[in-house]
């Protein structure tokens, strides 16, 4: 039948649109659901990865959207990337800063490793920012890291900081010139600075130039006599501490990209590891009169601040020559005599001779002969080995040693005895003797 078969074809064709419509429709659903997630993405400038990647710190509502996109075009400064640059590195680079610019002269040493935890083993001799980098960009490919391989002066500095805007510097430095010249070229720039330090088991923290607060300079216009500091490579210090107060210093960084409240500033935070407390001591009130941003500044430019401070803006040792060639000794004419020696004195620290020292060394540390509290003693020793004539003395790297023959051989003068400094110390005779001696 005609009609019938012209009803079946109709019916057929309506399905087939039907099917066709359903079609269209699926699609339009995931144009409409795309053209939402793209106008989501575009307003928030996160791609789907970085939304997943941030999720766990945007749910935070401190921080949320507009504080991860601030992170995200932010631009921050991290001078030193030894124990405190390491952690406030990794953090800020997890955290997702958009640029950050990390700058240190120095290269990766074995005496490093046990805190400055972006350097591995392999990295030895590196230099320190080329073995970040490498770390860093494994963990967050987002974030734009530049590397420089250079010591920060006032030079260098203003060059850097007038090429670029940072949000935020961190100082994650260890020598008080490198602390001032931060300081003076934030205040210039009008920067925040975030400052750290840490030292045996004890840790501290604070922001300066921000919000009115005070600068670096409004608490010590002075700086400290250079005698004063002490070093890690002198005094030591636990790894985990600048773990701790770099951590913090990335914490306060985010803080203030993200414009959260109670940003440290104005406050100092003493962290003490011996017994694991936290204080906050408030500090000073920014000075009216400070040098560098009270009212009527008499620092407008960046100085010399080695000159300033009267000491050197890096922590490593210099060398002093006080005695005349015949008080001294080389490490190679030491290594012919000193087996069969009978008087080598090491004026170290107790805690350093504990740590390794020559087997028939005596240890009287240098800080004992200054006061006068090894003369018993010496005077007994002297009395048993009085066929002997000289008497070897040595240090970590022949400055102690120094100083400790100058007062020996005025306090022994009327005796037989010559007293001999070793020059460049156990470093050299590690160096050019006995590699199984170790280097600290
Ligand atoms: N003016 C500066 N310019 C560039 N880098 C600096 C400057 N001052 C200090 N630094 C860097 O800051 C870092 C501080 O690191 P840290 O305090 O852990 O000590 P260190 O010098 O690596 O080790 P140690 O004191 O044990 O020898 C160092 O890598 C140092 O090179
Ligand atoms: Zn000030």
């Amino acid at each position: 039948m005609p009609e019938e078969t012209e009803v079946e074809q109709l019916e057929k064709e309506i399905e087939v649109l039907k099917q066709e419509l359903k079609q269209k429709e699926a699609r339009l659903q995931l144009l409409k659901s795309v053209k939402k997630q793209i106008v989501k993405h575009y307003s928030n400038h996160f791609t789907t990865d970085e939304i997943t990647r941030y999720s766990r710190q945007m749910l935070v509502p401190a921080i949320g959207v507009a504080g991860q996109n601030a992170l995200k075009q932010s631009n921050v400064l991290i001078v030193g990337a030894g124990g405190l640059g390491c952690p406030a590195a990794l953090y800020l680079v997890a955290a997702g800063v958009g640029h950050l610019t990390i700058v240190d002269n120095d290269e990766v040493e074995l005496t490093n490793l046990h805190r400055q935890i972006l350097h591995t083993e392999a990295d030895v001799g590196v230099p320190k920012v080329e073995s970040a980098l490498g770390k860093l960009s494994n963990i967050n490919s987002n974030v734009k890291v530049n590397p420089l391989h250079l010591h920060v002066n006032s030079e260098s500095l203003m060059g850097l900081l007038t090429k670029e805007n940072f949000d935020v510097v961190i100082d994650c430095t260890d020598n008080v010139p490198t602390r001032y010249l931060l300081n003076d070229a934030c205040v210039l720039k009008k920067i925040p600075l975030v400052s750290g330090s840490a030292l045996q088991l004890e840790g501290q923290l604070t922001v300066y130039n921000y919000k009115n607060g005070p600068c670096y300079r409004c608490l010590f216009p002075v700086p400290p006599a250079p005698d004063s500091v002490t070093s890690c490579g002198d005094g030591g210090v636990v790894g985990i501490v600048p773990g701790v107060i770099g951590s913090l210093q990335a914490l306060e960084t985010v803080k203030i990209i993200a414009d959260t409240s109670g940003v440290l500033n104005g406050r100092l935070l003493l962290f003490d590891g011996s017994n694991t407390t936290f204080r906050n001591v408030k500090l000073r009130n920014k000075n009216l009169d400070c040098q560098v941003c009270g009212s009527h500044p008499s620092i407008t430019k960046l100085i010399d601040y080695e000159q300033f401070c009267g000491t050197r803006a890096h922590d490593k040792v210099i060398n002093i020559e006080i005695l005349s060639n015949s008080e001294c000794m080389n490490v190679i004419q030491f290594s012919k005599v000193y087996e069969q020696a009978p008087i080598v004195i090491d004026v170290r620290p107790s805690v350093e001779y504990e740590m390794c020292h020559l087997t028939n060394s005596i240890n009287i540390p240098y800080q004992d002969i200054e006061k006068d509290e090894h003369l018993d003693f010496l005077k007994e020793l002297l009395a048993i080995h009085s066929g002997e004539k000289d008497v070897y003395v040595l240090c970590r790297r022949g400055n102690d040693s120094q100083r400790a023959v100058v007062k020996l051989r005025d306090q022994f003068r009327d005796s037989n005895f010559t007293f001999l400094n070793i020059t460049g110390g156990l470093h050299s005779f590690a160096k050019q003797v006995d590699p199984a001696f170790p280097i600290y």
